[in-house]
């Protein structure tokens, strides 16, 4: 297998912090994401990890710090505005429209792309129709990739969860993301479909170089697939490095065992830290 190349830095979060009310979501972040690179965050129930994606994507503003994405600084950027700029994600709980067709919940994710406006797309003529298209073809294309053929007309809601996992990742790849923000792409998941799932996501990152940050709480996955692992807890970073320097870690070994004695929910079986 050839060597992977990592690039100049893409993402760069600067001393981010982040409250609501009286809950200090996220304290004084910083951390880096390299072109082509897959970093995760990891780090036990409530440790910020949704709430560093949302503030990447745009849906929070940080009290403090700043995100700056391929030399842009964000200042008070919309969801839409950061989407713009390449930046997709998949989420927790999926966001797709379960009464629609597969094909359609990925054709979604190509509104974005689409120059004609909704009374053009309404009237279906002329280039509007031209570029309706144009953008199906993108959408087959991902649906081929994706191994989801056979359930292209399916409605979503129908489809088994890790198929539906696939197509909240095909609504995402719609958008042609350059930065593509995963939010726990292996929950609920059976043995099978995480590989499958791990398979597609290096995929993506090695034939689309599409660089990747995700939050995952299975910790084998995290440690075969990344390249770089950020660790939160309580808001707070305790650890960042490869994989084998987080995994050794004394402040990561102690966040996910040590306070197993006194907070017992805030650990999953499947977070463990392989030996
Ligand atoms: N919209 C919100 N309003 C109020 N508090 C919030 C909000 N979003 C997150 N929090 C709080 O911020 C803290 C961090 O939550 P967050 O969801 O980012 O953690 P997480 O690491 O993603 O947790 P999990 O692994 O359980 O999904 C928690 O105390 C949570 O209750």
């Amino acid at each position: 297998m050839a060597t992977k190349r990592i690039g100049d830095v893409v993402l760069d979060v600067k001393n981010i912090s982040l409250a609501f009310g009286g809950v200090k979501a996220l304290t004084d972040i910083s951390f880096d994401v390299r072109e082509h690179e897959i970093r995760a965050i990891i780090g036990p129930n409530g440790a910020g990890k949704s709430s560093m994606l949302n503030c990447i994507n745009g849906v929070y503003q940080p009290q403090q710090g700043a995100i700056t994405l391929r030399g842009r600084t964000y200042h008070g950027m919309s969801p839409r505005q950061v989407a713009e700029m390449g930046v997709a994600r998949t989420f927790q709980n999926l966001a797709l429209f379960k009464g629609m067709s597969v094909l359609d919940n990925i054709m979604t994710g190509r509104n974005l792309r689409m120059k004609r406006g909704l009374l053009w797309q309404a009237l279906h003529i002329g280039p509007a129709r031209r570029e309706e298209t144009e953008q199906r073809a993108v959408a087959e294309r991902i649906i081929d990739f994706l191994e989801i053929q056979a359930w292209r007309k399916t409605p979503v809601g129908r489809l088994p969860y890790g198929l539906q996992k696939r197509v909240d990742l095909g609504r995402a790849l719609a958008m042609e993301p350059s930065l593509l923000l995963l939010d726990e792409p292996m929950a609920g998941m059976n043995v099978e479909e995480k590989q499958d799932m791990c398979r597609f996501i290096l995929d993506v990152n090695d034939e689309f170089g599409t660089t990747i940050v995700l939050i995952e709480h299975d910790m084998g996955v995290v440690m075969d697939i990344s390249d770089r692992v950020v660790v939160l807890d309580y808001g707070k970073k305790i650890g960042d490095g490869a994989p084998d320097e987080v995994r050794t870690s004394e402040d990561v070994i102690r966040a996910y065992l040590g306070g197993e004695q006194t907070q017992p929910q805030r650990h999953r079986d499947t977070e463990e830290l392989p030996a």
